[in-house]
């Protein structure tokens, strides 16, 4: 019998539209009492997920199941980096970027299956500035302002982000920012978008990273230094066909740890939540720091 406990977000983009999940959800439960000694449990307010799950460890939990977006997700698994309970997924967020890499892209029979029949997988996380830990990708530049102005808005889901960049994007102003990476000479640059990755896309397919793996001990970093009217589209092709590679708009490294340096502090993201940081972003990998449940035998590495 394994304990459990299910950590419900009503507020991810995909709960707000439909009961159903937490309907399945709870099927599930019922279903599955020979196997599992579970309880469900809301969240309240937002960062509840995180005392939730460490309330769950502290009382035996073996399972702990996040049911909500990358921001559920991020707040449960950081209640249980370092520990030995498992994290389990059904997403249910706007993007789902780490489910999807890991081959469970929503909240359907899949996800429910991994619970019953998936294989637990020892993941990096990624720590900034000590503080803040991403579990898919945190950035600055545009996509940190995305995540700002989406996260003030109660519609959710793919068209309501298609509008922000839109909306966004022609009135955005590239931060000048300096990278420096163990294997190379700093770089002085603007950035419209400097994405570091655990995984190997954002969510809803958009590979910001691609052919990043979760269990190498290293992070992916992926500069883009400009859009503009003339090649905005090619990119957004690129960024959907897995195809973002080097090029003079374009750098990409693989490294341990990464510092970016701005003229002032300013804005962030963490698994698309927005945060305040320093003018120094200090990024580094966590090796092998979470365990999580994954199909057996399916999805990315
Ligand atoms: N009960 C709650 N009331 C209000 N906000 C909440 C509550 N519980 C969690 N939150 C906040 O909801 C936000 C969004 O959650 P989440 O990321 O799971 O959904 P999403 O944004 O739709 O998904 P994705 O990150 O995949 O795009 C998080 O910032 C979280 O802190």
């Amino acid at each position: 019998m394994i304990k459990a406990r299910f950590i419900y977000n009503p507020r991810s983009g995909y709960n707000i539209k439909s009961p159903g999940v937490i309907e399945r959800t709870r099927r599930f439960i019922a279903e599955n009492t020979a196997r599992f000694d579970a309880a469900l449990v809301s969240t309240t307010h937002p960062h509840h997920a995180t005392e939730l799950a460490r309330d769950a460890v502290a009382a035996g939990c073996e399972l702990v199941v996040a049911v909500g977006g990358d921001g559920t997700l991020n707040e449960v698994a950081s209640g249980l980096v370092h520990s030995r309970v498992t994290l389990g997924l059904i997403p249910c967020g706007s993007g789902n970027g780490l489910g999807r890499h890991l081959g469970i892209p929503g909240p359907g029979e899949r996800a429910f299956h991994t619970l019953l029949h998936g294989t637990p997988r020892l993941i990096d996380t990624g720590l900034v500035n000590e503080t803040h830990r991403f579990f898919n990708v945190m950035g600055l530049g545009f996509d940190a302002e995305i995540s700002r102005r989406f996260h003030s808005l109660t519609l959710r889901g793919l068209p309501t982000y298609l509008r922000l960049i839109v909306g966004t994007w022609l009135r955005y102003r590239r931060p000048s920012v300096a990278i420096t990476e163990p294997a190379s000479a700093r770089i002085d640059t603007r950035a419209f978008i400097l994405a570091v990755a655990n995984s190997d896309q954002y969510g809803n397919n958009g590979y910001i990273a691609p052919g990043a793996t979760l269990d190498d001990g290293l992070l992916d970093l992926t500069l883009i230094r400009r859009a503009h009217i003339l090649n905005v589209l090619p990119l957004a092709l690129r960024l959907v066909t897995q195809k973002l590679h080097p090029s003079r708009n374009i750098h990409r490294a693989r490294a341990a740890h990464f510092i970016i340096d701005r003229a002032a502090p300013g804005l962030i993201h963490t698994d698309g939540e927005p945060r305040e940081s320093p003018a120094r972003v200090d990024i580094r990998v966590v090796p092998k720091s979470l365990r999580i449940l994954a199909p057996s035998g399916q999805g990315n590495s």
